[in-house]
């Protein structure tokens, strides 16, 4: 029997000829991420012990983004545990406010994590990073404790499940839509424990970006991580960002690989989807109710990325948000940011009437700048409507693509982005 490339990944980096589903591993970490909501609570675990020391300051990425710029005393605190650290410890890659941005975007385009290799965070949706052919995956604080100190981690192997990709989409249909039909079709616990592993010509011919959004939200569907096998396009993505293929392995998933699921999806038929209040499975057709919402929010580390700023574009260009509707985008990074800001997007934004706000997870997760009240209706292009995610209990989050969120902030309703197909490129 054949292996998955999260098999071979898994096996190579725990030092066996081959590993199997179910197996517990002790598996070697390349990279640990570290942000300032989870570090310092694994920091204390080490410290408590008398350990407290890094097993490599060359492999730990620092990114405080999540409290930043803090809007309270204990979240100063905690960015000041987190950069204390990283100045202690020689921690070599730290992204500071104002240099980074939300984690997973920062890390994706560093360069740092390379395909066939493996990365931890204290983070959920670190599976992002899989897009790139590496194994990525959130962990909880003692076993983030563990990667920090020993840069090692114990893992049951997971089953992979396969979602075969074919055909185009329609203008106006992103991987965004992909993915929330996916976790409609499977349910939020749809993959449970297993690897997402992402196939088929729509895949072949998505730009990396695209594939980021797919691998960010296995969580969502309650997966392990995320993975999309090495070609031409990460190759060139990672040779942009001054790594050649030399530098890396590449797996690939054998023919005869035992999967424990098999999703087809047929891209053409996929349309702009909404996930409703309260879990990303509950997915419908943009525009399929009159929804009236009163926030609209474009950003995280699903969809803050630069194609999905343009798509927003598009579609805001010489319109204006609805009478009612407070609008943020929120660039994913600094980087993102200016780029946004050199091809005209930003003004784009300020003009339909939106906030453009600096890097932060603040609003995806209801912690600032963008704080939901009671009753609040918001659609946004994050990944999670959890009761409670963006602020007050009583707020709605209904999730979709960025050009669902910019059509729908203009319409002062949950509105189809696809009427706005003739507004420029594609939205694809
Ligand atoms: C704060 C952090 C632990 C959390 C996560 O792990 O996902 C956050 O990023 C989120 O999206 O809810
Ligand atoms: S952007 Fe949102 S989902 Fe992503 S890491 Fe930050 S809080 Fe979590």
């Amino acid at each position: 029997m054949g292996m998955t490339i999260a098999e071979k990944i898994l096996a190579a980096r725990s030092g066996q000829e081959r590993v199997v589903p179910g197996q517990l591993i002790e598996c070697a970490t390349d990279w640990v991420l570290c942000h300032e909501i989870t570090t310092p609570a694994a920091l204390r675990m080490l410290e408590e012990r008398g350990m407290n020391r890094v097993f490599d300051p060359s492999r730990i990425v620092a990114v405080p983004d999540h409290s930043v710029p803090a809007m309270n005393i204990k979240a100063a605190k905690m960015y000041q545990k987190l950069k204390s650290w990283v100045q202690e410890q020689g921690i070599e890659h730290f992204f500071d406010v104002g240099r980074g941005g939300i984690a997973h975007v920062v890390l994706e385009n560093t360069g740092l994590v390379k395909p066939g290799q493996t990365l931890v965070s204290g983070d959920s949706h670190t599976c992002n990073a899989g897009a790139l052919g590496a194994f990525a995956t959130g962990v909880g604080s003692t076993d983030l404790a563990g990667a920090i100190y020993a840069g090692k981690v114990w893992f049951k192997v997971p089953e992979t499940m396969l979602i075969r990709v074919t055909g185009r989409t329609q203008p106006g249909v992103t991987p965004k839509d992909i993915v929330l039909e996916v976790i409609r079709r499977i349910g939020a616990d749809g993959a449970n424990y297993m690897v997402m592993e992402w196939v088929g010509d729509y895949i072949d011919a998505l730009d990396m970006e695209g594939r980021f959004t797919l691998t960010n939200m296995a969580i969502e569907a309650g997966g392990k991580t995320g993975i999309v096998a090495v070609d031409d396009v990460t190759r060139a993505f990672l040779a942009e960002r001054g790594v050649a293929p030399g530098e890396y392995t590449e797996y690939a998933s054998d023919a005869d690989a035992a999967y424990k699921v098999v999703i087809e999806v047929d891209a053409s038929q996929v349309q702009p989807t909404v996930a409703y209040p309260h879990i990303p499975s509950n997915g419908r057709v943009a525009g399929s109710d009159r929804v009236a919402v009163t926030h609209a929010y474009v950003g995280s580390c699903t969809n803050g990325r630069i194609s999905d700023l343009r798509d927003v574009a598009r579609i805001l260009r010489g319109r204006k948000i609805a009478d009612g509707v407070q609008m943020i985008v929120v660039p994913a990074t600094q980087a993102i940011w200016k780029q946004a800001a050199q091809e005209g997007l930003l003004e784009v934004f300020v003009d339909a009437g939106a906030s453009v706000s600096y890097p932060s997870c603040g609003a995806c997760l209801g912690m600032h700048s963008g704080v939901l009240g009671p009753d609040d209706v918001c659609i946004s292009s994050s990944n999670r409507n959890f009761v409670g995610r963006m602020g007050d209990p009583s707020a709605q989050i209904y999730l979709a693509s960025p050009a669902t969120v910019a059509a729908s902030a203009v319409a002062g309703f949950i509105s189809d982005p696809r009427a706005y197909n003739d507004a420029g490129q594609a939205a694809d």
